[in-house]
């Protein structure tokens, strides 16, 4: 543990002072620093209200108010956010009551035995000692008093056994159900969220339906650990051997280790180390995720290994173990050395009242102090750890919580739609007015999108063309409303795309890319939930996937609709031994195999289930943005097609990069540049003014001429 006094200092020094002034156990020494790029001051976050602090490799930001407070500051502000939090502790006891009275109740009682227990024990086994020592003073035991001591030993044993297994038995029913219930707190709370709120890190829930489980875990364990020990501390002081004074200087030690021991702090700690990244990147190399990279890349392991070596030789003897080992390092011996000598503060008070009261002592005597001294040095020093717990379990209750109330960033309007006055069965009418867009926390020079202006009207199908990255897709996500515009407008049949809402805008979009994934569902669902009222239709699923091209994909299967292609996999191995459990291993391996399917028939599904919504009869747009890149050529015109038959009124938007048959019948194209429209026109009007569509357009055309000419020599060979 960090002394309190080397805590203080660091944050009177700066943190290269500090390195340099109490460098702990295996710290980097300054000639170690200079192996390895230091990061620069200016490259730090800075703020008034953390300081940071130099562990190895790593940096450690502290807020600033409990390292200059210390302890004091740090007890205090656990103590108000247990106060202030009453109100949320409050209503998590009540849910988990609520769950079920009887078993929380039991639970309880359990535990509560448990401490009351330890006490029990410390009055027999001091019984017992002193019933012994009578009879062997006075040559004849009392056997009468024995047996009775030893019995009512033996009761308390078994009673405490089967007490703590029936604790280990219910308790994981009781886990479970809190467990469940949170779960689903959390799963509402998290469907609920936009695509920005949902993919920003800083609104994203940390907590976990676990932490529930553990927290409620947590502050049982602590308040009835405060029970037990103030049993303790009763019984002790009453007794004629110890008393108050005896009590008292029990209870110095585990104090004191309180005292001198950093209490865990909140705290962020990052690595800027160059050498230490190259290591992590290099050695990540070796996961089965760039397996096939690697393999594929030629000999690299040995370039892989060399730059390792580098790295590791430029790193030097800097600190790389984790940031907690670290910080949790003695500065200095002293604190050990005192931690010592409080713990024979009980030694010296018997060693002193032997000498100094003969008459009143004896080795029962003594035999008793050690078992009422350890007994509660043992229990103080739980209570401490339950204690630190309580913080972490009360802001782990609220994070939970507060999950529930993260504010989604996209606004919902309040305009129905369609509005009573447009005709349901046509398509959307669309228009963007200026509008600029960049990414949340975009690392672009350029933002993604910079004042685009069209205007798609009812029906029409529009084709947006444009090399990788021009912003295709973006135009998509702002018309689906994943994410809204930072300026300009998106009109929708005259109104703004904000002021309707979001439910009923969504339910006349169909989308259709290659994101999309299958869910860990069946196949049928798969489908079925482009329409979810009619997710159990089985005819209409078949009719889908005959539109979407994945009906003899269906039939491949013995379990047709009712298929899972890859089910969340719950079979996992424990020390399973190459040649003695080759059977076990065996059963594992079949029990993870997931049933696969090729990237073109998964794109086949995923439009299936874009036809399943078409039959919702609401569909006014229809998004597609490049759904077809495994398909075969023959998939992809099929597809296009049955998309354009089944569009057909509806406004229909297609990005792609092939520039094959849905060019032609196009209304308009789109040709975007770099987050801009660089033209807008029908396939014969950008041909013939020659631009950025045409040099395209010549690109793909020139490939298919190239190989024809190929395929005439050959033929003529
Ligand atoms: N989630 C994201 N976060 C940050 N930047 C993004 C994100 N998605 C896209 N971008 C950036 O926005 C710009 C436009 O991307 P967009 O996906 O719209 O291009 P695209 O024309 O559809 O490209 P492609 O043809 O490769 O699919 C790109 O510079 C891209 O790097």
């Amino acid at each position: 543990m960090v002394s309190q006094a080397a805590y203080i200092r660091s944050t009177r020094t700066s943190p290269k002072d500090f390195t340099l002034l109490t460098p702990p156990m295996g710290a980097p020494t300054e000639t170690a620093h200079k192996d390895v790029p230091v990061p620069s001051e200016d490259a730090s976050p800075k703020n008034d209200e953390y300081t940071t602090l130099d562990l190895g490799v790593w940096r450690v930001l502290l807020p600033r108010d409990v390292v200059s407070g210390g302890f004091f500051s740090a007890t205090v502000s656990k103590w108000n956010t247990i106060v202030f939090a009453y109100p949320v502790v409050s209503r998590f006891f009540r849910e988990i009551y609520s769950l079920s009275p009887h078993l929380v109740i039991l639970v309880l009682l359990l535990k509560l035995w448990g401490e009351l227990e330890s006490v029990l024990m410390l009055y027999v086994s001091g019984r017992l000692l002193r019933i012994i020592e009578v009879g062997l003073t006075e040559g004849r035991p009392d056997v009468n008093a024995i047996t009775q001591a030893l019995v009512a030993r033996l009761i308390g044993v078994t009673v405490t056994a089967a007490a703590r297994w029936g604790r280990e038995y219910i308790s994981p029913q009781l886990d479970s159900l809190i467990q469940l219930h949170f779960e689903d707190h959390l799963l509402q709370a998290k469907l609920r969220l936009d695509m920005p709120t949902a993919t920003d890190s800083s609104s994203r829930t940390q907590a976990t339906a676990h932490d529930a489980e553990s927290a409620f875990d947590s502050l049982c364990e602590a308040s009835m650990r405060l029970f037990g020990l103030v049993s303790q501390l009763l019984f002790i002081s009453q007794q004629r051997s110890a008393g108050a004074l005896f009590t008292v200087i029990a209870v110095v030690r585990p104090l004191l280790s309180l005292f001198l021991a950093e209490p865990p702090t909140a705290h962020v700690a990052y690595s800027e180390n160059a050498s230490y990244l190259r290591l992590r990147s290099l050695q990540s190399l070796s996961s089965s995720y760039y397996r096939a990279d690697v393999i594929a890349a030629g000999d690299i392991a040995g370039w892989i290994t060399a730059e390792y070596h580098r790295a590791r030789d430029a790193l030097g003897s800097v600190a790389s173990k984790d940031v907690w080992s670290q910080y949790s390092m003695e500065r200095t011996p002293m604190n050990k050395i005192l931690g010592e000598w409080a713990g024979e503060l009980p030694t010296l008070y018997w060693a002193l009242s032997a000498m100094l009261r003969p008459e009143k002592f004896s080795m029962t005597s003594i035999a008793i102090l050690q078992q009422y001294s350890s007994s509660l040095n043992y229990s103080l020093q739980m209570l401490f750890w339950d204690l630190s717990q309580v913080g972490k379990a009360v802001t782990n209750i609220k994070i939970l919580y507060e999950a529930g109330n993260i504010k989604n960033q996209i606004i919902d309007g309040d305009v129905a739609y369609p509005r009573p006055s447009t005709d349901i069965s046509k398509g959307m009418d669309i228009e963007l007015r200026n509008v600029c867009f960049a990414y949340p926390g975009e690392k672009a020079k350029e933002s993604a999108l910079q004042d685009v202006s069209f205007r798609i009207p009812v029906g029409s199908l529009v084709v947006i063309v444009g090399a990788n990255g021009s912003g295709k897709s973006t135009i998509i996500k702002l018309l689906t409303r994943l994410y809204d515009t930072d300026s300009g407008a998106i009109l929708v049949d005259g109104l703004p795309i904000q002021d309707y809402r979001l439910a009923d805008l969504r339910q006349t979009q169909a989308t259709l890319s290659q994101d999309h994934h299958l869910y860990p569902l069946t196949l049928g669902e798969n489908i079925g939930l482009g329409y979810s009222e009619h997710v159990d239709d089985l005819d209409m699923i078949m009719q889908s996937a005959k539109d979407g091209g994945a009906a003899e994909l269906l039939d491949k299967f013995k379990e047709g609709a009712q298929t899972t292609l890859e089910p969340i996999s719950t079979a996992f191995g424990y020390q399973l031994d190459d040649d003695k459990h080759k059977s076990l291993k065996g059963v594992l391996a079949k029990l993870e195999k997931t049933t696969e399917v090729s990237g073109g028939e998964k794109q086949r599904l995923v439009a299936s289930r874009t036809f399943m919504r078409f039959r919702t009869g609401k569909i006014k747009l229809l998004c597609v943005d490049e759904p077809s890149s495994a398909l075969d050529p023959r998939g992809e015109f099929e597809l296009f097609e049955r998309l354009r038959e089944t569009g057909d009124g509806k406004t229909m938007i297609f990005v792609t990069h092939r520039f094959g048959h849905l060019t032609k019948y196009a209304d308009v194209i789109i040709c975007m540049k770099e987050g801009k429209v660089a033209e807008l026109g029908t396939h014969k009007d950008l041909m013939a003014g020659g631009g950025e569509y045409a040099s395209l357009y010549n690109v793909q055309a020139q490939a298919f001429a190239d190989s024809e000419q190929k395929n005439r020599d050959a033929r003529k060979d």
